[in-house]
């Protein structure tokens, strides 16, 4: 059965919102739930785009940069997953909240032995020698700009790098919002 590629079509900020809101309350999703299926389904798509044979000048080495909130930990799930498609990921993770989710999230990643980077690598040349790829789960529809300082420089190197750069519902920082649904229909 072939699945064609369907339609795109973009979601705004509030309809993002409200669709995550009508998964937990009309079909009793869990966070949990939503995030695992989010980092999972941008694995897969990356898998896709980027296989790991083709990163080889980096072996496979993507950076997953991952913001405070709910899109960074999609971007935990999806750095354990990448590693279980052969990937080398490593995590750049400056603020880390203190709920039991994140911990957990945090907790699995060390147990598959995926660095956790103590500092961003700022240096554009730096980064790109070192990484294939990178996924950007910093900020998604919760942010309000403009960026604080303490992701300024992230932010600003993310848009300079020369290797692809994979976000997580939204380009971080994007100010007009909008995330891309895909829905497929399916031909017999
Ligand atoms: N809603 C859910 O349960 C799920 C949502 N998913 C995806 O996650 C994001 C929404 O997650 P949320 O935690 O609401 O917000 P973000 O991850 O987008 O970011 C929130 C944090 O970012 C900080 N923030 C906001 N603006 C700025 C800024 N200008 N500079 C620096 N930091 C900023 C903000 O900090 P506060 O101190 O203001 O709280 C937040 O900490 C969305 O993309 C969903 O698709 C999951 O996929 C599944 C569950």
């Amino acid at each position: 059965m072939a699945v064609n590629p369907g339609k795109l079509k973009y979601l705004g900020q509030e309809e993002a919102q409200k669709i995550d809101e009508e998964l937990f309350t009309e079909y009793a999703f869990s966070v949990d739930q939503l995030m695992e299926l989010a980092g999972y389904s941008c694995a897969v798509a990356i898998a896709k785009c980027y296989p790991p044979e083709k990163l080889t000048p980096s072996n496979g080495a993507v950076l997953v940069c991952c913001g405070p909130g709910n899109n960074g930990g999609d971007g935990l799930v999806c750095a354990r997953h990448l590693k279980l498609f052969g990937y080398n990921p490593s995590l750049f993770y400056p603020k880390k909240p203190n709920k039991p989710l994140f911990e957990n999230l945090t907790k699995q990643c060390l147990g598959m032995e995926l660095p956790f980077l103590s500092e961003f690598p700022g240096d554009q040349e730096t980064l790109q020698a070192s990484y294939g790829l990178v996924v950007d789960a910093l900020f998604g529809f919760s942010f309000s700009p403009s960026v604080r300082p303490a992701f300024a420089g992230v932010l600003d190197t993310l848009r300079r790098v020369t290797v692809p750069v994979c976000s997580v519902d939204v380009p971080s920082g994007t100010l007009k919002f909008h995330i891309m649904y895909v829905y497929h229909e399916t031909t017999h």
